[in-house]
């Protein structure tokens, strides 16, 4: 369990910092020189605490300044948190591996309120380095038998639950695992993987299953009155693509989505899929199928776990109770397991990397400057977000409406030092961010939330000179020359009043003002939802009309249909007409209930209904009863096509159908419709030549 915090230490720290060690073992230090951590868990830092000097052995790390991060709360009024992120760090415990290297070692120990790192540049015991840092928490999840352990559940409470108290008042909230492979990413937020499936139903079961659990146990505790909806998404990150995991259509699945940014809201991903859930138990599926299309994706590509960040987003909307002072929150939170963090390393010597063709994660590399140029103090500096899709899409997490927490995982085993290092540096600039977080609520509430507290303000501001003036005016009484003072505060009154009045008016202003506001925004979504309906409509109109291979299956199931209709083969005749019509030239087809026969020479055809065909008796001359029938003139527009004419129309539709985009109008539709009519048309000429011709074997050749 986690214990008290520490209290705020009174000389400042300096993080992180360089001891050379003299080498005065304890008597509990281990043959490594290393003692079991005897520092509580979970322990934190008190930010107006932080460091103040720029470390001396790591250059590249800039260390946040507590007085420049003050200074950057001037907006306050605005904001109605303003905090640094808070960051985390997890040992895990040394896997066989690291053990079984020769000379294994654990280098990283727990000490007081800090995290040491021994580093023996030079090989030599006596020269070793200790390098310190300082966080908000440390969990030692080294050794399970230690007393100082910090189980999942120890994560959880410590940085899990805060985020979701956040969540509950409608702030945004994030959390993001951040380390090298195999350092514990995974295990931390979603639990441990066995045979691809990972586990989170056990006491194993990492922060975003405990999360989700939680959230349905307080909503289940909400008073009846209350509303909630929860809905979630869950995507990944590949080499800058952006995948849904809980995509439900297999297409859907693999096709690439997009990033927009919302002047409000901020980026968000195009077309991703949300999923509204009433239980845990329904939010447990969604969980499990997401993870399970994470670790289909990733056994088909080896590298792919290590090198994708998967987002699972919670969206929470809430009214609780329909009393005067309650409003509706909505709050999104964001939990995050990113790629291996050793390919940033890369960053340092980029060139070498691509000269052995290994291709480094975009996002994390654009995390890395992001996070530095947040860090950085200077003003206007410019942060690279849109550099990257996951920075992009982290952007309210980094600098902005949101309550951020950074979860670094690392090894003890003094063969990942550099690694181990390296994603403590990041953590620690990580650290000076300072982001700034508004309770989304509707900007109605919010105006109603703030105009009541005025109002209690003024009121009481109001009673209290009255209190003044009623005990005044009866030491008046008894004192009437102390008219002066009386004066004074009945002009102190009066001010009090106007002011109450004053307020009141600009109340009114910025109610009327909102309410604009919420017009326009009224009319901009409705606009959008009109803009999207076209959209959708005519994807309907390109579903049914344009689909070309719906179309074939049409035409071919017809085709089908006129060569082996039943109603064809009763009618006695028809094999005598057919006879009659090679032998003669002429060209025959026929549907279910007539018979058309063409005569090309004279240009001229005649129809007659199968019904008809049938009342000529066996012994009757057929052709006599050809020739009688009312012949007409061949329309122009039946002319007879090659099959190579056939195919250039075929083509052609398939060109014109290729042409189609989305944002297509309905003009530029209803002309395009009309030009593939029109190769429809002289396709059917061709169809209706070529059947006939072949008609007397009763088959149908098509190279469509
Ligand atoms: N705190 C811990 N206690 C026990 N085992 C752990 C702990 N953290 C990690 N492990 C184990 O270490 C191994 C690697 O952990 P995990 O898969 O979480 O790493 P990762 O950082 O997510 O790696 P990747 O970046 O490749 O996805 C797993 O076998 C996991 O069970």
């Amino acid at each position: 369990m986690a214990l008290p915090l520490p209290s705020t230490p009174k000389t400042p720290f300096t993080t992180p910092k360089k001891v050379r060690s003299m080498r005065t073992p304890t008597v509990a230090e281990n043959s490594e020189g290393f003692v079991a951590p005897t520092t509580p868990r979970n322990l934190a830092t008190p930010k107006s605490n932080r460091a103040a000097n720029t470390p001396e052995c790591f250059s590249t790390v800039t260390l946040e300044t507590p007085n420049s991060a003050l200074k950057r709360r001037s907006s306050k009024e605005k904001f109605d948190r303003v905090s640094n992120l808070t960051v985390a760090v997890r040992i895990r415990p040394m896997n066989s591996r690291e053990l079984a290297c020769v000379g294994a070692a654990n280098v990283v120990k727990v000490r007081n309120q800090e995290l040491v790192i021994r580093s023996n540049p030079l090989g030599n015991s006596a020269m070793s380095l200790d390098h310190v840092f300082q966080y908000d928490h440390i969990f030692w999840s080294c050794d399970e038998s230690d007393s100082l352990y910090s189980s999942q559940e120890d994560v959880f409470t410590t940085v899990g639950q805060p985020l979701l108290n956040s969540a509950f008042r409608g702030y945004n909230a994030c959390l993001f695992a951040y380390g090298q492979t195999g350092s514990g990413k995974s295990f931390s937020m979603m639990g441990p993987t066995t045979c691809d499936v990972v586990d989170i139903d056990s006491e194993f079961s990492g922060i975003t299953p405990r999360f989700c659990r939680e959230l349905f146990e307080r909503v289940s505790e909400l008073s009846p009155q209350s509303s909630v909806s929860v809905e979630v998404s869950y995507f990944e990150i590949y080499n800058e693509k952006i995948h849904d995991l809980l995509a439900i259509s297999n297409s859907a699945s693999k096709t690439p989505l997009k990033v927009r940014e919302h002047p409000e809201w901020g980026p968000y991903v195009v077309d991703l899929s949300v999923h509204n859930v009433k239980s845990y138990k329904e939010l447990r599926n969604w969980l499990l199928l997401g993870n399970k299309n994470r670790a289909t994706a990733a056994t088909t590509m080896n590298e792919k776990s290590s090198r994708s960040h998967s987002i699972f987003s919670i969206e929470l909307c809430l009214t609780e109770g329909l009393g005067e002072n309650d409003s509706s929150r909505r709050s999104k939170v964001s939990l995050i397991d990113l790629a291996g963090s050793e390919r940033l390393v890369g960053s340092h010597n980029s060139d070498e990397k691509i000269r052995q063709g290994v291709s480094i994660n975009k996002s994390l590399l654009t995390l890395g400057k992001v996070i530095s140029a947040l860090a950085d103090q200077k003003k206007n500096q410019f942060v690279p977000y849109r550099d990257s899709v996951l920075t992009w899409l982290l952007k309210e997490s980094l600098g902005g409406n949101s309550l951020t927490c950074m979860l670094a995982t690392i090894t003890p085993a003094n063969t990942h030092l550099d690694e181990t290092l390296a994603t403590l540096r990041y953590a620690c600039q990580a650290r000076t961010i300072v982001n700034r977080a508004r309770i989304n609520e509707n900007p109605h509430d919010r105006l109603i939330r703030e105009l009541k507290s005025e109002v209690q303000r003024l009121k009481a501001l109001k009673q209290d000179y009255e209190r003044h003036s009623l005990l005044n005016s009866s030491f008046t009484q008894a004192n009437v020359s102390n008219s002066e003072e009386l004066d004074e505060l009945r002009g102190k009154l009066q001010q009090a009043e106007e002011k109450l009045l004053s307020a009141e008016d600009s109340w009114k202003q910025r109610f009327m003002e909102s309410t604009k506001l919420q017009l326009k925004e009224l009319a901009e979504s409705e606009k959008r939802r009109e803009e999207l309906e076209s959209k959708v409509r005519i994807m309907n109109t390109v579903d049914t009309n344009l689909d070309i291979s719906l179309y074939k299956t049409n035409f071919l199931e017809k085709l089908e249909d006129v060569l082996t209709d039943e109603s064809v083969d009763e009618c006695q005749n028809l094999d005598r007409i057919v006879d009659y019509c090679y032998k003669n030239n002429l060209l025959c087809t026929f549907t279910s209930s007539t018979v058309t026969v063409l005569d090309t020479g004279r240009r001229k055809q005649t129809v007659v209904l199968l019904k008809d065909v049938n009342k000529v008796n066996n012994f009757g001359d057929i052709g006599e009863f050809l020739q009688n029938l009312t012949w007409t003139e061949v329309k122009k527009d039946s002319k007879k096509l090659s099959k190579s004419e056939v195919r250039s129309s075929i083509n052609q539709i398939y060109q014109i159908l290729n042409s189609l985009q989305p944002s297509d109008n309905d003009n530029n539709l209803n002309l395009l419709f009309a030009k593939v009519n029109k190769s429809l048309q002289a396709f059917e000429a061709g169809l209706l030549h070529n059947l006939t011709r072949c008609n007397s074997q009763k088959t149908v050749s098509f190279n469509l």
